[in-house]
Protein backbone atom coordinates (compact mmCIF):
# COMPACT_ATOMS: atom_id res chain seq x y z
CA UNK A 1 0.00 0.00 0.00
CA UNK A 2 2.64 2.09 1.02
CA UNK A 3 4.33 1.64 -2.02
CA UNK A 4 1.49 2.43 -4.40
CA UNK A 5 1.40 5.55 -2.69
CA UNK A 6 5.00 6.48 -2.88
CA UNK A 7 5.09 5.48 -7.10
CA UNK A 8 1.73 7.65 -6.99
CA UNK A 9 3.40 10.45 -5.12
CA UNK A 10 6.60 10.58 -7.48
CA UNK A 11 4.05 10.31 -10.57
CA UNK A 12 2.18 13.22 -9.25
CA UNK A 13 5.55 15.18 -8.80
CA UNK A 14 6.86 14.23 -12.19
CA UNK A 15 3.80 15.46 -13.88
CA UNK A 16 3.59 18.57 -11.72
CA UNK A 17 7.20 19.36 -12.92
CA UNK A 18 6.81 18.95 -16.55
CA UNK A 19 3.74 21.61 -16.26
CA UNK A 20 6.21 23.96 -14.63
CA UNK A 21 8.41 23.34 -16.93
CA UNK A 22 6.15 23.86 -20.31
CA UNK A 23 5.15 27.40 -18.80
CA UNK A 24 8.57 29.01 -18.03
CA UNK A 25 9.24 31.73 -19.85
CA UNK A 26 11.43 30.26 -22.36
CA UNK A 27 13.80 33.41 -22.88
CA UNK A 28 13.98 34.77 -18.73
CA UNK A 29 14.92 30.62 -18.52
CA UNK A 30 17.44 30.80 -21.68
CA UNK A 31 18.83 34.06 -20.05
CA UNK A 32 19.68 32.74 -16.61
CA UNK A 33 20.45 29.34 -17.11
CA UNK A 34 20.74 27.74 -21.04
CA UNK A 35 22.49 30.58 -22.32
CA UNK A 36 25.60 30.83 -19.93
CA UNK A 37 26.38 26.94 -19.92
CA UNK A 38 25.98 27.25 -23.37
CA UNK A 39 28.13 29.82 -23.72
CA UNK A 40 30.95 28.03 -22.01
CA UNK A 41 30.93 25.37 -23.91
CA UNK A 42 31.18 27.34 -27.25
CA UNK A 43 33.89 29.36 -25.57
CA UNK A 44 35.75 25.89 -24.57
CA UNK A 45 35.54 23.99 -27.56
CA UNK A 46 36.59 26.48 -30.04
CA UNK A 47 39.78 25.14 -30.79
CA UNK A 48 38.45 22.14 -31.55
CA UNK A 49 35.35 22.49 -33.46
CA UNK A 50 37.86 25.52 -35.53
CA UNK A 51 40.13 22.87 -36.26
CA UNK A 52 37.17 20.45 -37.04
CA UNK A 53 35.89 23.03 -39.37
CA UNK A 54 39.48 23.90 -41.42
CA UNK A 55 38.90 27.17 -40.26
CA UNK A 56 42.45 27.40 -38.55
CA UNK A 57 45.83 28.30 -40.11
CA UNK A 58 49.65 27.37 -39.05
CA UNK A 59 51.46 30.07 -37.94
CA UNK A 60 55.04 30.26 -36.49
CA UNK A 61 55.01 30.93 -32.68
CA UNK A 62 57.94 30.61 -30.26
CA UNK A 63 56.91 27.47 -28.34
CA UNK A 64 58.50 25.10 -25.87
CA UNK A 65 58.76 21.63 -27.30
CA UNK A 66 60.29 18.77 -26.31
CA UNK A 67 63.66 17.14 -28.69
CA UNK A 68 65.74 13.90 -28.01
CA UNK A 69 69.40 15.19 -26.37
CA UNK A 70 72.33 12.83 -25.40
CA UNK A 71 72.27 9.06 -24.67
CA UNK A 72 72.36 9.02 -20.46
CA UNK A 73 74.87 6.20 -19.14
CA UNK A 74 71.76 3.77 -18.92
CA UNK A 75 71.33 3.79 -22.16
CA UNK A 76 68.48 5.80 -22.69
CA UNK A 77 67.62 9.65 -24.86
CA UNK A 78 67.54 12.02 -22.60
CA UNK A 79 64.63 14.65 -23.79
CA UNK A 80 65.27 18.48 -23.35
CA UNK A 81 62.62 21.11 -23.58
CA UNK A 82 63.87 24.13 -25.58
CA UNK A 83 62.02 27.39 -26.82
CA UNK A 84 61.85 27.42 -30.73
CA UNK A 85 60.01 28.48 -33.29
CA UNK A 86 57.24 25.92 -34.45
CA UNK A 87 54.08 26.15 -37.14
CA UNK A 88 50.65 25.69 -34.62
CA UNK A 89 47.09 25.55 -35.70
CA UNK A 90 45.77 29.10 -34.72
CA UNK A 91 42.01 29.52 -34.25
CA UNK A 92 40.22 32.78 -35.06
CA UNK A 93 40.13 35.07 -32.39
CA UNK A 94 36.63 34.63 -30.97
CA UNK A 95 34.46 37.21 -28.52
CA UNK A 96 32.26 36.72 -25.89
CA UNK A 97 28.66 35.18 -27.39
CA UNK A 98 25.68 37.40 -26.63
CA UNK A 99 22.25 35.68 -26.14
CA UNK A 100 19.69 36.19 -28.51
CA UNK A 101 16.06 35.59 -28.20
CA UNK A 102 16.07 32.45 -30.18
CA UNK A 103 19.77 31.08 -29.27
CA UNK A 104 23.72 33.19 -29.14
CA UNK A 105 25.53 34.97 -31.66
CA UNK A 106 29.05 35.74 -31.88
CA UNK A 107 31.62 37.77 -33.33
CA UNK A 108 34.91 36.20 -35.05
CA UNK A 109 37.77 38.39 -36.35
CA UNK A 110 39.02 36.63 -39.50
CA UNK A 111 42.50 34.95 -40.04
CA UNK A 112 44.81 36.11 -43.06
CA UNK A 113 43.35 34.69 -46.14
CA UNK A 114 39.70 34.26 -45.08
CA UNK A 115 36.51 35.34 -46.44
CA UNK A 116 33.18 35.26 -44.96
CA UNK A 117 32.79 32.20 -47.43
CA UNK A 118 34.88 30.25 -45.89
CA UNK A 119 32.17 30.60 -42.52
CA UNK A 120 29.93 30.22 -44.47
CA UNK A 121 30.53 26.84 -45.93
CA UNK A 122 31.48 25.05 -42.43
CA UNK A 123 27.70 26.71 -41.51
CA UNK A 124 26.48 23.34 -41.52
CA UNK A 125 29.52 21.90 -40.31
CA UNK A 126 29.51 24.52 -37.27
CA UNK A 127 25.47 23.74 -36.15
CA UNK A 128 26.37 20.09 -36.21
CA UNK A 129 29.68 20.34 -33.60
CA UNK A 130 27.62 22.66 -31.41
CA UNK A 131 24.24 20.98 -32.17
CA UNK A 132 22.19 24.25 -32.71
CA UNK A 133 19.19 23.75 -35.45
CA UNK A 134 21.45 26.71 -37.70
CA UNK A 135 24.39 28.68 -37.79
CA UNK A 136 23.94 31.82 -39.92
CA UNK A 137 26.92 33.81 -41.30
CA UNK A 138 26.88 37.48 -41.65
CA UNK A 139 29.66 39.88 -42.15
CA UNK A 140 29.38 43.60 -40.34
CA UNK A 141 32.59 44.88 -41.78
CA UNK A 142 35.89 43.49 -43.51
CA UNK A 143 37.52 41.45 -40.96
CA UNK A 144 34.39 40.44 -39.04
CA UNK A 145 32.41 37.44 -39.43
CA UNK A 146 29.25 37.22 -36.78
CA UNK A 147 27.86 33.57 -36.24
CA UNK A 148 24.47 33.60 -35.22
CA UNK A 149 22.91 30.29 -33.93
CA UNK A 150 19.53 29.61 -33.61
CA UNK A 151 18.99 26.47 -31.05
CA UNK A 152 15.57 25.45 -32.59
CA UNK A 153 13.88 26.22 -36.03
CA UNK A 154 11.53 29.72 -34.74
CA UNK A 155 10.00 28.90 -38.03
CA UNK A 156 7.84 25.57 -37.03
CA UNK A 157 5.22 28.34 -35.20
CA UNK A 158 4.94 32.01 -35.90
CA UNK A 159 2.59 34.27 -34.37
CA UNK A 160 -0.64 36.35 -35.44
CA UNK A 161 0.01 39.12 -38.14
CA UNK A 162 0.63 42.57 -35.91
CA UNK A 163 -0.11 45.61 -37.38
CA UNK A 164 1.03 47.58 -39.87
CA UNK A 165 0.75 51.54 -39.16
CA UNK A 166 3.98 52.60 -41.88
CA UNK A 167 2.84 53.71 -45.14
CA UNK A 168 3.58 50.82 -48.15
CA UNK A 169 5.61 48.66 -45.10
CA UNK A 170 3.99 45.58 -44.04
CA UNK A 171 5.29 43.02 -41.57
CA UNK A 172 4.40 39.75 -43.16
CA UNK A 173 5.79 36.71 -41.02
CA UNK A 174 9.18 35.93 -39.08
CA UNK A 175 12.68 35.64 -39.84
CA UNK A 176 14.48 32.45 -38.60
CA UNK A 177 16.73 34.65 -36.87
CA UNK A 178 13.46 35.66 -34.52
CA UNK A 179 13.48 39.01 -35.93
CA UNK A 180 9.98 40.48 -38.05
CA UNK A 181 9.99 39.79 -41.52
CA UNK A 182 9.18 43.16 -43.46
CA UNK A 183 7.90 44.02 -47.11
CA UNK A 184 9.13 47.76 -47.12
CA UNK A 185 7.90 48.86 -50.95
CA UNK A 186 9.51 52.12 -50.62
CA UNK A 187 12.78 50.43 -49.59
CA UNK A 188 12.47 47.48 -52.44
CA UNK A 189 9.88 48.23 -54.51
CA UNK A 190 9.17 45.25 -56.82
CA UNK A 191 9.14 41.90 -55.65
CA UNK A 192 8.98 38.18 -57.12
CA UNK A 193 6.83 35.75 -55.04
CA UNK A 194 7.45 31.96 -56.48
CA UNK A 195 6.36 28.76 -55.44
CA UNK A 196 4.63 25.50 -56.15
CA UNK A 197 1.14 24.58 -55.41
CA UNK A 198 0.23 24.71 -51.86
CA UNK A 199 3.13 26.61 -50.85
CA UNK A 200 2.10 29.51 -49.03
CA UNK A 201 2.14 32.21 -51.74
CA UNK A 202 -1.53 33.17 -51.58
CA UNK A 203 -1.19 33.16 -47.85
CA UNK A 204 1.13 36.20 -48.32
CA UNK A 205 -0.25 37.88 -50.86
CA UNK A 206 -3.14 37.48 -48.05
CA UNK A 207 -1.14 39.11 -45.21
CA UNK A 208 -0.03 41.89 -47.61
CA UNK A 209 -3.61 42.90 -48.65
CA UNK A 210 -4.38 42.91 -44.56
CA UNK A 211 -1.37 44.83 -43.46
CA UNK A 212 -1.93 47.21 -46.70
CA UNK A 213 -5.88 47.29 -46.72
CA UNK A 214 -5.76 49.78 -43.98
CA UNK A 215 -3.28 52.45 -45.46
CA UNK A 216 -4.08 55.45 -47.87
CA UNK A 217 -2.30 53.84 -50.90
CA UNK A 218 -4.52 51.94 -54.43
CA UNK A 219 -4.40 48.34 -54.77
CA UNK A 220 -4.37 46.68 -58.32
CA UNK A 221 -5.00 43.15 -59.34
CA UNK A 222 -4.22 41.44 -62.09
CA UNK A 223 -6.02 37.84 -61.21
CA UNK A 224 -5.08 35.50 -63.79
CA UNK A 225 -6.44 32.19 -62.29
CA UNK A 226 -9.96 33.57 -63.85
CA UNK A 227 -10.51 35.92 -60.60
CA UNK A 228 -10.76 33.43 -57.98
CA UNK A 229 -8.27 34.31 -55.89
CA UNK A 230 -8.93 37.99 -55.55
CA UNK A 231 -12.46 38.68 -56.61
CA UNK A 232 -13.21 38.18 -52.68
CA UNK A 233 -10.86 41.27 -52.02
CA UNK A 234 -12.52 43.34 -54.52
CA UNK A 235 -14.19 45.81 -52.57
CA UNK A 236 -10.89 47.41 -51.29
CA UNK A 237 -9.21 47.20 -54.99
CA UNK A 238 -9.57 50.05 -57.22
CA UNK A 239 -9.29 47.84 -60.15
CA UNK A 240 -8.86 44.00 -61.26
CA UNK A 241 -8.17 42.39 -64.35
CA UNK A 242 -9.27 38.69 -64.53
CA UNK A 243 -8.19 37.89 -68.01
CA UNK A 244 -5.36 38.51 -70.75
CA UNK A 245 -7.67 41.38 -72.70
CA UNK A 246 -8.76 43.07 -69.29
CA UNK A 247 -4.59 43.15 -68.21
CA UNK A 248 -3.73 44.55 -71.63
CA UNK A 249 -6.04 47.56 -70.50
CA UNK A 250 -5.28 47.70 -66.88
CA UNK A 251 -1.65 47.98 -67.51
CA UNK A 252 -2.35 50.74 -69.97
CA UNK A 253 -3.56 52.50 -67.53
CA UNK A 254 -1.06 52.01 -65.31
CA UNK A 255 2.05 52.93 -68.22
CA UNK A 256 -0.21 55.93 -68.56
CA UNK A 257 -0.54 56.80 -65.16
CA UNK A 258 3.23 56.44 -64.76
CA UNK A 259 3.40 58.76 -67.74
CA UNK A 260 0.99 61.50 -66.08
CA UNK A 261 3.31 61.45 -62.83
CA UNK A 262 6.42 62.03 -64.83
CA UNK A 263 4.98 64.90 -66.12
CA UNK A 264 3.74 66.16 -62.63
CA UNK A 265 7.59 65.47 -61.55
CA UNK A 266 9.38 67.30 -63.98
CA UNK A 267 6.85 70.16 -63.71
CA UNK A 268 7.46 70.18 -59.82
CA UNK A 269 11.41 69.61 -60.26
CA UNK A 270 11.18 66.71 -58.19
CA UNK A 271 12.41 63.56 -58.72
CA UNK A 272 9.95 61.10 -57.46
CA UNK A 273 6.27 61.65 -56.13
CA UNK A 274 7.84 61.93 -52.34
CA UNK A 275 9.72 64.66 -53.02
CA UNK A 276 6.47 66.71 -54.28
CA UNK A 277 4.93 68.55 -51.61
CA UNK A 278 1.82 66.50 -50.04
CA UNK A 279 -0.92 68.43 -51.18
CA UNK A 280 0.28 67.64 -54.70
CA UNK A 281 1.21 63.73 -54.16
CA UNK A 282 -0.19 61.21 -55.74
CA UNK A 283 -1.93 58.31 -53.97
CA UNK A 284 1.08 55.51 -54.15
CA UNK A 285 -0.64 52.26 -56.11
CA UNK A 286 0.74 48.52 -55.33
CA UNK A 287 -0.02 46.06 -57.93
CA UNK A 288 -0.37 42.61 -56.70
CA UNK A 289 0.03 39.91 -59.71
CA UNK A 290 -1.12 35.90 -59.38
CA UNK A 291 0.68 33.57 -61.33
CA UNK A 292 2.65 35.52 -63.74
CA UNK A 293 3.19 32.52 -66.32
CA UNK A 294 -0.14 33.63 -67.27
CA UNK A 295 0.42 36.56 -68.82
CA UNK A 296 3.11 34.87 -71.39
CA UNK A 297 1.57 31.98 -71.95
CA UNK A 298 1.07 31.62 -75.39
CA UNK A 299 -1.65 29.20 -76.76
CA UNK A 300 -1.55 29.97 -80.56
CA UNK A 301 0.05 32.71 -82.45
CA UNK A 302 -3.09 35.02 -82.00
CA UNK A 303 -2.17 35.86 -78.72
CA UNK A 304 1.56 36.50 -79.62
CA UNK A 305 0.57 40.83 -79.98
CA UNK A 306 -1.41 40.46 -76.70
CA UNK A 307 1.38 38.97 -74.81
CA UNK A 308 4.39 41.03 -76.60
CA UNK A 309 2.34 44.49 -75.18
CA UNK A 310 1.42 42.67 -71.71
CA UNK A 311 4.95 41.55 -71.41
CA UNK A 312 6.31 45.20 -72.70
CA UNK A 313 3.96 47.29 -70.06
CA UNK A 314 4.59 45.07 -67.13
CA UNK A 315 8.11 45.60 -67.28
CA UNK A 316 7.63 49.43 -68.00
CA UNK A 317 5.77 49.52 -64.77
CA UNK A 318 8.99 47.16 -63.40
CA UNK A 319 11.37 49.95 -64.52
CA UNK A 320 10.26 52.94 -64.44
CA UNK A 321 7.51 52.85 -61.24
CA UNK A 322 9.10 53.27 -58.16
CA UNK A 323 9.90 57.09 -59.00
CA UNK A 324 6.16 57.25 -59.57
CA UNK A 325 4.85 55.52 -56.77
CA UNK A 326 3.94 52.36 -58.83
CA UNK A 327 4.88 48.94 -56.88
CA UNK A 328 5.02 45.36 -57.89
CA UNK A 329 4.16 42.04 -56.29
CA UNK A 330 3.98 38.92 -58.68
CA UNK A 331 3.41 35.34 -57.77
CA UNK A 332 3.93 32.43 -59.85
CA UNK A 333 4.28 28.90 -59.43
CA UNK A 334 7.00 28.90 -62.67
CA UNK A 335 9.15 31.77 -63.27
CA UNK A 336 11.44 30.00 -65.76
CA UNK A 337 13.09 31.37 -69.10
CA UNK A 338 10.76 29.40 -71.38
CA UNK A 339 8.11 31.74 -70.92
CA UNK A 340 10.12 34.36 -73.25
CA UNK A 341 12.66 37.08 -72.69
CA UNK A 342 10.15 39.60 -71.00
CA UNK A 343 10.29 37.12 -67.36
CA UNK A 344 14.03 37.44 -67.80
CA UNK A 345 13.94 40.81 -68.20
CA UNK A 346 10.79 41.44 -65.25
CA UNK A 347 13.16 39.57 -62.85
CA UNK A 348 16.16 41.38 -63.59
CA UNK A 349 14.10 44.77 -62.17
CA UNK A 350 12.68 42.98 -59.08
CA UNK A 351 15.34 42.88 -56.54
CA UNK A 352 12.53 41.44 -54.15
CA UNK A 353 12.62 38.01 -53.82
CA UNK A 354 10.62 35.03 -52.24
CA UNK A 355 10.99 31.52 -52.92
CA UNK A 356 8.66 29.22 -51.50
CA UNK A 357 9.09 25.45 -51.62
CA UNK A 358 9.13 24.96 -55.61
CA UNK A 359 9.22 21.91 -58.01
CA UNK A 360 11.33 22.72 -60.71
CA UNK A 361 15.18 23.77 -59.80
CA UNK A 362 15.39 26.19 -63.00
CA UNK A 363 12.20 28.66 -60.44
CA UNK A 364 14.67 28.32 -57.48
CA UNK A 365 17.20 29.26 -59.63
CA UNK A 366 15.45 31.98 -61.34
CA UNK A 367 14.55 32.99 -58.12
CA UNK A 368 17.26 33.24 -55.92
CA UNK A 369 20.08 32.16 -58.36
CA UNK A 370 21.94 35.14 -58.33
CA UNK A 371 22.14 35.28 -54.72
CA UNK A 372 24.39 33.01 -52.69
CA UNK A 373 23.85 29.61 -53.57
CA UNK A 374 23.63 28.38 -50.12
CA UNK A 375 20.66 30.50 -50.39
CA UNK A 376 19.63 28.11 -53.19
CA UNK A 377 20.09 24.64 -51.75
CA UNK A 378 18.36 26.25 -48.56
CA UNK A 379 15.43 26.54 -50.86
CA UNK A 380 15.29 23.50 -52.56
CA UNK A 381 15.61 21.94 -48.97
CA UNK A 382 11.75 23.71 -47.76
CA UNK A 383 9.60 20.73 -46.87
CA UNK A 384 5.87 20.36 -47.70
CA UNK A 385 5.00 19.79 -44.60
CA UNK A 386 5.55 23.33 -43.45
CA UNK A 387 3.87 25.62 -46.14
CA UNK A 388 4.50 29.38 -45.76
CA UNK A 389 8.37 28.66 -45.15
CA UNK A 390 10.28 30.66 -48.10
CA UNK A 391 13.94 31.55 -48.34
CA UNK A 392 13.89 35.59 -48.84
CA UNK A 393 16.30 38.10 -50.00
CA UNK A 394 15.83 41.64 -50.25
CA UNK A 395 16.13 44.50 -47.82
CA UNK A 396 19.83 44.60 -46.59
CA UNK A 397 21.15 42.74 -49.41
CA UNK A 398 21.19 38.93 -47.22
CA UNK A 399 19.35 36.34 -47.68
CA UNK A 400 17.21 34.52 -44.82
CA UNK A 401 14.44 31.24 -43.85
CA UNK A 402 11.21 32.82 -43.14
CA UNK A 403 7.54 31.84 -42.54
CA UNK A 404 4.66 34.06 -43.09
CA UNK A 405 2.10 34.43 -40.67
CA UNK A 406 -0.77 31.81 -41.78
CA UNK A 407 -3.89 34.70 -42.85
CA UNK A 408 -7.03 32.93 -44.04
CA UNK A 409 -8.71 34.05 -46.93
CA UNK A 410 -12.12 34.53 -44.68
CA UNK A 411 -9.47 37.28 -42.32
CA UNK A 412 -8.32 39.36 -45.96
CA UNK A 413 -12.22 39.12 -46.82
CA UNK A 414 -13.18 40.90 -43.79
CA UNK A 415 -10.08 43.30 -43.73
CA UNK A 416 -11.30 44.00 -47.30
CA UNK A 417 -14.78 44.46 -47.02
CA UNK A 418 -13.67 46.59 -43.39
CA UNK A 419 -11.59 49.17 -45.25
CA UNK A 420 -13.27 49.07 -48.40
CA UNK A 421 -14.00 52.51 -47.96
CA UNK A 422 -10.57 53.62 -48.46
CA UNK A 423 -10.06 52.07 -52.19
CA UNK A 424 -9.77 54.53 -54.11
CA UNK A 425 -11.62 54.69 -57.15
CA UNK A 426 -9.92 53.98 -60.30
CA UNK A 427 -11.88 56.53 -62.59
CA UNK A 428 -10.82 58.82 -60.25
CA UNK A 429 -7.41 58.37 -60.75
CA UNK A 430 -7.39 57.50 -64.04
CA UNK A 431 -9.55 60.35 -65.10
CA UNK A 432 -7.40 62.82 -66.26
CA UNK A 433 -5.07 60.75 -68.23
CA UNK A 434 -5.20 60.78 -72.22
CA UNK A 435 -6.90 57.47 -73.46
CA UNK A 436 -4.44 54.96 -74.08
CA UNK A 437 -3.14 53.99 -77.64
CA UNK A 438 -4.10 49.90 -77.77
CA UNK A 439 -3.53 49.57 -81.32
N1 LIG B 1 2.41 30.60 -43.09
C1 LIG B 1 1.57 29.56 -43.04
N2 LIG B 1 1.34 28.92 -41.88
C2 LIG B 1 0.50 27.88 -41.82
N3 LIG B 1 -0.16 27.38 -42.88
C3 LIG B 1 0.02 27.98 -44.06
C4 LIG B 1 0.89 29.10 -44.21
N4 LIG B 1 0.88 29.49 -45.49
C5 LIG B 1 0.04 28.65 -46.12
N5 LIG B 1 -0.48 27.75 -45.26
C6 LIG B 1 -1.42 26.66 -45.59
O1 LIG B 1 -1.05 26.10 -46.83
C7 LIG B 1 -2.16 26.02 -47.70
C8 LIG B 1 -1.73 26.47 -49.08
O2 LIG B 1 -1.39 27.83 -49.03
P1 LIG B 1 -1.65 28.80 -50.27
O3 LIG B 1 -3.05 28.68 -50.74
O4 LIG B 1 -1.16 30.13 -49.85
O5 LIG B 1 -0.68 28.12 -51.32
P2 LIG B 1 -0.41 28.61 -52.81
O6 LIG B 1 1.07 28.52 -53.00
O7 LIG B 1 -1.05 29.92 -53.08
O8 LIG B 1 -1.12 27.47 -53.62
P3 LIG B 1 -1.82 27.61 -55.07
O9 LIG B 1 -0.75 28.04 -56.02
O10 LIG B 1 -2.31 26.22 -55.31
O11 LIG B 1 -2.93 28.63 -54.90
C9 LIG B 1 -3.24 26.93 -47.13
O12 LIG B 1 -4.46 26.28 -47.13
C10 LIG B 1 -2.82 27.21 -45.72
O13 LIG B 1 -3.65 26.46 -44.84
Amino acid sequence: MSDALIVLAALAAIAAGLRAWRHLHYPSFWLAIGFPLTAASVRASWRRVALGCNLTKKRQRWWFTTVPGAIASTGLVKVRRRFQRVAVDTKPFMWLPLPTRHGWRVTLHTLEGQTPGDYADAAERLAHSWGVHAIRVSSPRPGRVVLMATMRDPLVKVNELPPSPDLLKVTVGRLETGQPWTIDFRTVPHWLNAGATQSGKSNLANALIVGLAAQPVALVGFDLKGGVEFTPYAPRLSALATSRIESVSLLADLVALMIDRMGLCRQASARNIWQLPPALRPVPVVVLVDELAELYLMADKSEKDEIAKTSTALLRVAQLGRAFGIYLFCCGQRIGSDLGPGVTALRAQCSGRICHRVNDPETATMTLGDLDPAALASARAIAAETPGVAIVAGQDGQWYRARSFYVSEQTAEQAAQTYAHLAPSWSEITTHLPEPITA
